[in-house]
């Protein structure tokens, strides 16, 4: 099987192109490719196929030509993925799929437009909506957070004073409210930073990503992020600078919506033998 290895800001991603939709993509062998030991490694799976093959997409055609599959390193499939369409937009621009410095991308959350800018890609995003109070907890210590739905679920906790953001222990997942969150939940912690010249807001965050556990950058959950930055400190627009562990993205709202941008990069092609893999079904 032939595959093609990217990254956003360290989230990194296998791209497998399958235009027609033949490939039979299961959870265990997303899971086995993802796995950083037996396979070839990544936070998930990216499934490059033609919208009018893809049964979540046929009849969306005349929007898009290209359907993002999105699919955790676990085997669960996500509706979005901020870093990972960044990532497809930068697959369809090399290998020639796509024509231009921008063009659409259906997504299980909606239509995206991605606008390639050098080693940036923009993407328009879903608009976060903020949600109902929640909390996340790390044993022996409970976090208040807000709900907040860009296409898939996160949970943003502002961290107190005093709680030293590099110390959370995120190996495993944070505990949350199963039914505030059914489907699971992405899992994103802040602190503030000093202002930074060009930006309007500046915080840093980790995150503990459902189906991929602690990644190095979720970009979905920088949007959540700085829709809950720019919340507190009562702004209706503005662009917030994230720091991950992986790097910085740019979360920005205007009048006009939701843009995430920030760097995007495939790094390695290759072929895999599949049946070297240890996949259970
Ligand atoms: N890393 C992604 C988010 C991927 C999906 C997420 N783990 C979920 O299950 O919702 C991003 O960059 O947004």
């Amino acid at each position: 099987m032939q595959f093609t290895k990217g990254h956003g800001a360290a989230n990194d991603f296998v791209i497998l192109a399958d235009p027609d939709g033949q490939l039979a993509l299961t959870p265990s062998l997303v899971a086995s490719l993802c796995d950083r030991h037996r396979g070839i490694g990544a936070d998930g799976v990216l499934r490059v196929v033609r919208t009018a093959k893809h049964p979540e997409a046929v009849g969306r055609a005349a929007d898009a030509e290209w359907f993002m599959d999105y699919w955790n390193a676990d085997g669960s499939i996500a509706e979005m993925c901020g870093n990972g369409v960044r990532v497809f937009a930068r697959y369809l621009a090399v290998s020639g799929l796509a024509e231009g410095a921008s063009f659409p991308i259906l997504t299980r959350a909606g239509l995206v437009r991605a606008t390639i800018d050098g080693d940036t890609i923009a993407v328009d995003m879903p608009a976060p909506r903020l949600g109902a109070a929640g909390a996340a907890t790390i044993v022996p210590l409970t976090f208040p957070g807000t709900a907040v739905d860009v296409g898939n679920p996160h949970l943003v906790s502002v961290l107190p004073d005093g709680v030293d953001l590099d110390s959370l222990d995120l190996t495993r997942s944070p505990g949350f409210d199963p039914a505030l969150f059914p489907a699971g939940v992405n899992v994103e912690f802040v602190t503030p930073l000093p202002p930074l010249d060009g930006f309007d807001l500046h915080v840093r965050m980790r995150v503990y990503e459902r189906g991929s556990g602690e990644t190095l950058a979720c970009g979905s959950g920088a949007l959540a992020v700085a829709a809950v930055a720019l919340h507190d400190a009562a702004l209706d627009a503005g662009t917030v600078a994230v720091e991950l562990l992986g790097g910085r993205l740019a979360a920005t709202r205007t009048d006009a919506g939701w843009t995430l941008a920030g760097p995007a990069v495939l790094v390695a092609t290759g072929e895999i033998d599949v049946s070297a893999l240890s996949t259970i079904d």
